[in-house]
C-alpha cells in the first residue's frame, strides 16, 4: 500500500511519542485538542504553497535561508510591539544576505528537555504551551494550548501587517497532539500543517519509527529535521525517505547540530546522503552542538560557533554541497547569554527562558562572517 494512503489524522498515534506532557485530567486534554481542531486554520494552503515554492528555490541551490529566534518563545513577548522588533530584527539580519528568512516565532512554545526535573525535584519547565517558567507553577496546563492557539493567531496577523520583507515562521513540532490538531485538509488527501510555514522536528523526537515523523510525512509543508550526533546511516536514510518518498525539491532540510567537536560526522552523512541519491540540503545549526555550563547558566561561545560555520563551509565546499541555511538562536534584545573571549555573563542580563541566545551585536557578527563566507564561495563558483 502507499505510504501516503496509510496516513490519517490521527495514524501517528500507532507510534510512541517522546517528550510528551502528561496531563492529570486526560478528558480535559482531549477536550482542549477537539476544541483546537474545529478552530478555522491560521495558515492558508496558498500561503503555505507560497512558501514551499521559496523553499524549492534553496533546494536548488538558489537561495540562502536565515532562520532565527528566541529558543523558547514566551507568552509575555506575545505582543505587537515585540513580535515588529523581532520581525525587524530578522530582516535586517537577512537582508545582509539577501536570504529567506525564517523566525523561530509565532507558535516556538514548547521545548524537549534533557531532565524530567531540576535538580531540586521540581517539574522542569517544557515551555509555555505546557507549563510556567514559574516553579509553583509547573502542572502541564492543558489550557495553556489554547493560550498557544490565540498567540499563534495573534502573532501570525501581525506578521501579515509587517511592512518590510517578506519573512516566514517555523517552529518545533514537539507537542504532537497540539500540531496534529492543526492539520487542514485542502483538496482530498492533501493536507498541510496551518499553525506555521515550517515545522521542524527536534533531535530527540526524530526517529523513524516514532510519533513525530509519521505525522510530518503527511502534511504538505516543507519540514526541517535536526540532526545531532547520534545519527546513523539507517536511521537517516530512512527518515528521509519517510519524509520525501519522491524525492522531491523543497520538501526536507537536515539541520545539522552536531557541534564543533563532532562536525567530522557530516562528511558521513554527505556520503550517505550521495550513496541514497537523497534530495536533502544542509542547514547549520551552531548553538545546540556548542552548549556549556557557565556558574550554574547555560551558555555558548562565540568562538566555537564561528568555528563551526567555518568547518561546515570547508565540509560542504570538498564535497560539492551547497550550504542551504544557518539557523540561530538570538534576539534583539541586550542580553548577555551567550559569550565572547574571557567574558563572563552578566546575570542581570541573563532572560532566556530555555537556552542561551545571542543578542544583536553577537547576532550581526556571525551573519557578517557569514556573508563573507558566501561571498567567497560564490567567487570561486564563478
Ligand atoms: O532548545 C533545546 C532544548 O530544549 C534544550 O537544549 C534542552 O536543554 P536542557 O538540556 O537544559 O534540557
Ligand atoms: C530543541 C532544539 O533543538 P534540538 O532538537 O536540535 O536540540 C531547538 O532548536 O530549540
Ligand atoms: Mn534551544
Amino acid at each position: 500500500m502507499n505510504q501516503e494512503k496509510e496516513w490519517n489524522l490521527d495514524s501517528w498515534k500507532k507510534y510512541p511519542a517522546l517528550q510528551q506532557p502528561l496531563y492529570q485530567d486526560l478528558h480535559f486534554y482531549q477536550e482542549t485538542l477537539q476544541k483546537l481542531r474545529k478552530l478555522p486554520g491560521i495558515l492558508n494552503f496558498e500561503e503555505i504553497n507560497k512558501f514551499k515554492n521559496e523553499m524549492i528555490k534553496v533546494s536548488q541551490g538558489d537561495k540562502f535561508v536565515l532562520q532565527l529566534g528566541d529558543c523558547a518563545e514566551v507568552y509575555n513577548e506575545c505582543t505587537e510591539e515585540h513580535w515588529k522588533e523581532k520581525f525587524s530584527f530578522y530582516d535586517s539580519m537577512g537582508q545582509i544576505l539577501n536570504a529567506i528568512v525564517i523566525g523561530r516565532t509565532c507558535g516556538q512554545f514548547a521545548k524537549p528537555r534533557t531532565q524530567l526535573h531540576e535538580k531540586d525535584g521540581t517539574l522542569n519547565y517544557r515551555g509555555d504551551l505546557i507549563n510556567s517558567l514559574s516553579r509553583d507553577e509547573r502542572d502541564p496546563d492543558p489550557l495553556r494550548l489554547l493560550l498557544g492557539a490565540h498567540y499563534s493567531k495573534k502573532g501570525i496577523d501581525t506578521l501579515r501587517k509587517y511592512e518590510g520583507k517578506q519573512l516566514w515562521v517555523s517552529h518545533e513540532c514537539l507537542h504532537i497532539g497540539y500540531e496534529s490538531a492543526f492539520a487542514r485538509q485542502h483538496e482530498e488527501d492533501h493536507y498541510y500543517l496551518s499553525n506555521t510555514h515550517f515545522p521542524w522536528i527536534g533531535d530527540r523526537t526524530r526517529l523513524c519509527e516514532h510519533a513525530h515523523s509519521n505525522f510530518a510525512k503527511g502534511i504538505y509543508n516543507p519540514i526541517g529535521i535536526k540532526i545531532g550526533s547520534s545519527i546513523n546511516k539507517n536511521e537517516f536514510v530512512n527518515l528521509i525517505k519517510l519524509l520525501n518518498p519522491k524525492n522531491e525539491d523543497g520538501r526536507v532540510f537536515a539541520i545539522i547540530r552536531l557541534g564543533k567537536n563532532k562536525l567530522d560526522k557530516l562528511k558521513d552523512i554527505i556520503n550517505w546522503k550521495h550513496e541514497e541519491k537523497l534530495n536533502v540540503s544542509f542547514f547549520l545549526d551552531p548553538m545546540h552542538g556548542n552548549s556549556l555550563e557557565q556558574n550554574g547558566y547555560k551558555i555558548r561561545r562565540i568562538e566555537d560557533i564561528m568555528f563551526e560555520i567555518q568547518q561546515f563551509f570547508n565540509i560542504l565546499e570538498q564535497s560539492n554541497e551547497k550550504p542551504a541555511g544557518l539557523h540561530l538562536e538570538c534576539t534583539p534584545y541586550d542580553v548577555s547569554e551567550c559569550v565572547e573571549n574571557d567574558e563572563e555573563i552578566d546575570p542581570k542580563k541573563y532572560t532566556t527562558a530555555c537556552d542561551a541566545r545571542l543578542n544583536f551585536r553577537q547576532t550581526r557578527k556571525i551573519v557578517i562572517f557569514v556573508n563573507t563566507l558566501l561571498k567567497k564561495l560564490k567567487k570561486k563558483q564563478q
